[in-house]
């Protein structure tokens, strides 16, 4: 699968003490990191960590309880025509269009991201997506999978410079997970940003560059520690 042109840059996303949670109450420990052109970064955690709440604050759609965070060296505001151009997100709630089928989908991302050569675009990602027989399929008659890959191909087909991933692994087969970590490594080869949060440890040990242990003493660590934690439970 070949990666969407990105301009290398300044820094994707720059979290300083963040502090994240709701009504005033902190979720995890505060987090410090930043994320560069060429890099994914793994958020690991156990379920309830904060790894959600974490991705959302950087986008935008939660305010920082304290500490600063920064997207693309501004404010994150999910509402912003430049965030919105830069930054493809897939928070793992995607909801579709009853009455549009799956290739319909892609092709109104295209239109609204302006895709060169839109029909191609969609051939392409719905074969690197093994959804070609879905094309023209409604969402309510797709497969938990399918509407995972859908909403992988939608983020995927679009022009980006950092792509926010919730948990891309779930619901994939192993196939589909292997395919999506290529895609990854392939992302930042091309100088694109991964910011995701994952319990995959094949996932992270195959893209990553450095992993986030978000909980009681949120830190970064490296691929390998990043890994052993999510074998040894603390993720
Ligand atoms: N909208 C909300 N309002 C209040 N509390 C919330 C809200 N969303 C999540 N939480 C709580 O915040 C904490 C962190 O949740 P979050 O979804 O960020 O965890 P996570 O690390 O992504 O977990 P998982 O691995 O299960 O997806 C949890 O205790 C959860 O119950």
């Amino acid at each position: 699968m070949r990666a969407k042109t990105v301009r290398a840059g300044r820094t994707l996303v720059s979290a300083q003490q963040v502090s994240v949670g709701y009504d005033g109450n902190p979720v995890c420990a505060p987090a410090t990191f930043t994320l560069e052109p060429g890099q994914v970064l793994a958020m690991v955690g156990i379920n309830g960590a904060g790894k959600s709440t974490l991705l959302r604050t950087c986008c935008g759609m939660l305010k920082p309880l304290d500490g600063r965070v920064e997207l693309l060296g501004l404010k994150p505001d999910p509402r912003s025509a430049t965030q919105r151009a830069a930054v493809a997100a897939d928070m793992g709630e995607a909801s579709f269009f009853p009455s549009l089928s799956v290739a319909e989908h892609l092709r109104l991302v295209c239109l609204g991201h302006r895709v060169p050569q839109a029909d191609q675009a969609v051939e392409d990602i719905l074969i690197d997506l093994d959804l070609t027989r879905q094309a023209h399929a409604l969402p309510d008659a797709l497969s938990s999978g399918q509407r995972r890959r859908l909403a992988l191909a939608a983020a995927l087909i679009r022009p980006r410079r950092l792509l926010v991933l919730d948990e891309p692994e779930q619901r994939l087969d192993h196939t589909t997970r292997l395919l999506l970590a290529d895609r990854l490594t392939a992302e930042r080869q091309a100088g694109g940003g991964v910011l995701m949060a994952s319990h995959d440890p094949d996932l992270v040990a195959a893209c990553a560059t450095a992993v986030l242990l978000v909980g009681s003493d949120t830190r970064l660590m490296s691929v390998d520690e990043g890994v052993d934690a999510i074998h040894e439970g603390l993720s």
